[in-house]
């Protein structure tokens, strides 16, 4: 079975998550909230405030392998689905790290099929996020380097540590491996043409004084302050009509969305190509070895 019907399977038919009952929370949350987690995923929804709180939970560095591309968004399918949700906040369990990116260990050593499967599923999530009805906030309270930099470019707005540990940016250049053109769009909507040109081709992480003056955040916040600055800002967003949020946000941004699902195949024949060439596998494995290195 593919690993996306394997979990699930595993997710769906007695999960904590099945159907909108999320259970009530242990602590924490307003009156009636509800808690609910997943292998690597935890959800806190406050049905009262429309919100659900989304926290990545994937020792050591959050990154997005197969299954926690999986499990993400099987979780954010269910919160669509759950009336009571109007509005998202993807965050870290723990603050340090947002999200190390890709799993490097699937794109390295690996076989085409696997590379096809993996691509698929950064692009289902990718679709998810950046298409969907809810409003979306990131509450960044770790380092956001590459597809974790993307995953908080799908959301409506951004809140960052003022932490300078806590870069933020496609870096992907600087590993020898480039951001495919949909990651690309993802950023030139954020912060225009040209700037997005000179922090892809330089793989810049920008630091959070930075990040908030070429605009890739809205604000930066202190730690202790990050996950509810962006809950606070979250109820801006759901004071404005579903409706007329939804209809504004599809219109923003159908054409990007369009051209990924248009060259679809394409792009995961390119991804499949490109990641299997052996100079690729090479440094891929390099900079994987220097960062095993640091810890050994
Ligand atoms: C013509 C062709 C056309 C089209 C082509 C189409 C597509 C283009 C091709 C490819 C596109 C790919 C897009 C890629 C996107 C990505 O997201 S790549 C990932 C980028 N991420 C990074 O660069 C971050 C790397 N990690 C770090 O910098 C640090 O780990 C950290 C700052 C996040 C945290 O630092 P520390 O707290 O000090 O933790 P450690 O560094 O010690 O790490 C602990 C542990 O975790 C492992 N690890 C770290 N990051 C990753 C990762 N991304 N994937 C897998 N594993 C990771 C690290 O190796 C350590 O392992 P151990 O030592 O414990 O074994």
């Amino acid at each position: 079975m593919a690993l996306v019907a394997r979990v699930r399977a595993l997710l769906l038919p007695g999960s904590r998550l099945r159907g909108a009952t999320l259970g009530r929370a242990a602590n924490g949350g307003g009156a009636g909230a509800r808690r609910a987690l997943s292998h690597r995923v935890l959800v806190e929804a406050d049905p009262a405030a429309g919100v659900a709180v989304v926290k990545f939970r994937n020792p050591p560095v959050n990154s997005l392998s197969l299954e926690m591309l999986t499990e993400l968004g099987i979780c954010l399918e269910k919160l669509e689905n759950d009336k009571t949700v109007r509005g998202i906040v993807l965050t870290a369990d723990r603050p340090g790290i947002f999200s190390a990116g890709l799993d490097l260990t699937e794109m390295c050593g690996r076989n085409p099929a696997h590379y096809a499967e993996f691509w698929k599923a950064v692009q289902e999530l990718w679709l998810r996020l950046y298409q969907s009805n809810m409003a979306l906030g990131a509450a960044i309270n770790g380092t956001c380097p590459a597809g974790g930099c993307l995953l908080s470019l799908t959301c409506d707005y951004r809140i960052l540590a003022d932490n300078p540990k806590y870069t933020i940016g496609l870096n992907e250049t600087q590993l020898g491996i480039f951001a495919p053109f949909w990651f690309k769009d993802t950023m030139v909507n954020t912060i225009g043409h040209r700037a997005t040109e000179r922090a892809l081709q330089l793989g810049l992480l920008f630091t959070p004084a930075e990040a908030l003056q070429v605009g890739l955040v809205d604000q930066v916040v202190p730690e202790d302050q990050v996950q509810s600055t962006a809950l606070s800002v979250m109820s801006q967003w759901l004071a404005i009509p579903d409706h007329a949020r939804q209809l504004t946000k599809t219109m923003m941004r159908k054409a990007t969305v369009d051209q990924l699902l248009k060259h679809r195949e394409a792009d995961i024949q390119n991804f499949v190509s490109f990641i299997s060439r052996d100079s690729i596998q090479k440094v891929l494995q390099v900079y994987l070895q220097k960062l095993r290195k640091k810890n050994h």
